[in-house]
């Protein structure tokens, strides 16, 4: 199946170390609507893996959550694309929960709504070195971006066969040359 998991905050839209809060402070990463749109066009199902524990912090709640992602669908629709499935951890770090990343929990949930028992070969794109760590846990390549946090993950040893890329369009423009 062509399936990939992606980071959201960082990879999607604009990070910020103060939380994405609200609709408005979620704004894309140049590129990276149009990139999603070409790969569901292609035949490829889009997933979202993201830790939200800002809903934990008391920063957002969940409904204000839901429309950052009515807006990034929305957004994905309008280029004739389709975002297929969103995940995401509420979770505060002391949680203990298994499915905040690097823990991988959310891409066991990835694996059952595809009726996949791992995700062997899937790419996984993300900024931060928990988003490659949750993904390789269920067998998913491993895929790094410079936007984001992106940068400063790059500072630190990444997981072999990590392939560095500057953004999300430069990733997927990589997907479908094949
Ligand atoms: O990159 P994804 O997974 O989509 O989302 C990351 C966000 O939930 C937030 O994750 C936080 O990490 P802590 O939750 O405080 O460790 C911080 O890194 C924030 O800057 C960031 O906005
Ligand atoms: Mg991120
Ligand atoms: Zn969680």
């Amino acid at each position: 199946m062509k399936l990939i998991v992606l980071d959201r905050d960082g990879v999607i839209n604009r990070d910020s170390d103060a939380f994405v809060k609200s609709v408005e402070e979620w704004i894309p990463i140049p590129g990276s609507i149009e990139a999603i749109a070409q790969l569901s066009k292609a035949g490829w199902k889009v997933a979202v893996a993201t830790n939200q524990s800002g809903i934990a912090r008391g920063l957002f709640n969940g409904e204000t959550l839901e429309a950052m992602h009515d807006k990034l669908r929305q957004l994905v629709n309008g280029q004739g694309g389709r975002v297929d499935l969103i995940v995401h951890c509420a979770h505060g770090p002391d949680d203990g929960c298994d499915c905040r990343k690097p823990s991988p929990g959310l891409f066991r949930q990835i694996a059952q709504h595809y009726a996949m028992n791992d995700l062997t070969g899937i790419p996984v794109v993300g900024d931060s070195l928990r988003d490659l760590t949750a993904g390789l846990a269920l067998g998913c390549t491993p895929y790094l971006v410079k936007t984001g946090k992106g940068e400063r993950t790059l500072q630190k040893p990444l997981p072999e066969g990590t392939q560095v890329f500057s953004d999300l369009a430069a990733v997927v423009q990589h997907l479908l040359q094949d």
